[in-house]
């Protein structure tokens, strides 16, 4: 008998990789053009276009009645003038999809020389991405380009897909196409996908050769713990994080990155806490943020909840609703990092 979400699974980090496949290419051959130093965002909206229509085509294939919380849609692409767009997208896309089978793809996914997609195949794929999730029924969430800043300047991104189950995420993964796969070895190999099913632990897997590795996040001495936070000072309250990293007598500096690659790195020690505290309280994080880096944690014996210590509800809608911040790390140090985050936000009210 075959482990529950398996075929699910398969599918997923199939999906995932060719999806990493192009985004690294797209970033290849940009910096030859300088296009990127620029900080011109159009590029950028070319490899989230590709990569959503790629995951969705082989999505829709695969399992043609399940809908899809995606980030982007196809209205601008729709617009009359986005022609050049349209057709690097069609370009990228194809490319990708048709590449040969690698391990675990099959063929009757709709994959491999020969598959191409027309335009409106690819626009209707991305469109795919529309539904408005909830509390009932199977669905997928998809960050096509989680990090997109961190895809500029060459440093984490990652492509972010996830099976939602009634409100309760079964399976995510995560591609990683930057990051190194030992992070003892900062220059060596890098391109990592990691993989979680509810129940049944968690994994990465090397983009390169598919080389597996069980991920789980080690028990860490208080002085080797240290903050997993975002570069963009607009995303969250890093000054927060200072207060609660004094006050859990952490010493290392914080490890700042784009993207989910900070569940990543948390999920297989290379950290100890992620928190993410609003900046703007009205802003609302999207389900396809967190809901993959929030089963990886879990998955490798963490524990990840708002600031108020309650469980993310990733059944409101595509967003997690009101905004209490993140807190993700091991079982034994979540409650200690709760008791801190508590005690700075009374330190900062009394100020
Ligand atoms: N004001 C905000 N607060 C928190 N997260 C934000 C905010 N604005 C955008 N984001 C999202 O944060 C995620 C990246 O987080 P991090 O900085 O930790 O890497 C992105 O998905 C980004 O969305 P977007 O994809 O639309 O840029
Ligand atoms: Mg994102
Ligand atoms: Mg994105
Ligand atoms: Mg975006």
């Amino acid at each position: 008998m075959s482990l529950q979400y398996s075929t699910e699974k398969q599918v997923a980090i199939a999906a995932v990789r060719r999806a990493c496949a192009l985004t690294s290419s797209v970033f290849n051959k940009l910096v030859k053009t300088e296009t990127l130093t620029k900080g011109d965002k159009s590029p950028v909206t070319i490899a989230d276009y590709s990569a959503q229509a790629v995951v969705n085509t082989i999505l829709s294939k695969a399992f043609p009645s399940d809908p899809i919380v995606g980030e982007e849609d196809a209205a601008d692409l729709r617009q009359d003038g986005a022609e050049t767009l349209r057709n690097r997208i069609v370009e990228l896309s194809n490319e990708a999809l048709t590449a040969d089978l690698g391990v675990g793809d099959l063929a009757e996914w709709g994959l491999g020389p020969g598959k191409e997609r027309t335009l409106e195949q690819l626009l209707d794929a991305i469109d795919r991405g529309n539904d408005q999730g909830g509390p009932i029924g199977r669905r997928w969430s998809l960050d096509p380009i989680d990090g997109t800043k961190g895809f500029l300047r060459g440093g984490q991104y990652a492509v972010c897909l996830a099976l939602i189950v009634d409100g309760d995420v079964k399976l995510g993964v995560i591609g990683c196409p930057n990051l190194p796969v030992n992070s003892i070895e900062p220059e060596g190999l890098k391109g990592c996908i990691f993989s979680a099913v509810k129940g049944q632990g968690a994994e990465q897997i090397t983009i390169s050769d598919a080389k597996r590795s069980p991920v789980f996040i080690p028990p860490l001495e208080p002085r080797m713990l240290n903050l997993l936070e975002s570069m963009e000072a607009a995303h969250a309250d890093l000054s927060f994080n200072q207060q609660v990293s004094e006050l859990l007598g952490i010493t290392r500096p914080p490890t700042r990155m784009d993207s989910q690659a900070k569940y990543a790195c948390l999920a297989r020690g290379d950290g100890g806490v992620y928190l993410r505290m609003p900046i703007n309280p009205e802003y609302q994080e999207k389900i396809w943020d967190h809901a993959s880096g929030a089963l990886l944690i879990q998955e490798a014996g963490g524990v990840i909840t708002n600031s108020l210590g309650k469980p993310l509800d990733f059944g409101i809608g595509r967003t997690l609703g009101k905004n209490y911040g993140i807190v993700a790390a091991r079982k034994d140090v979540h409650a200690q990092v709760l008791e801190a985050v508590q005690k700075a936000r009374s330190a900062q009210a009394a100020l």
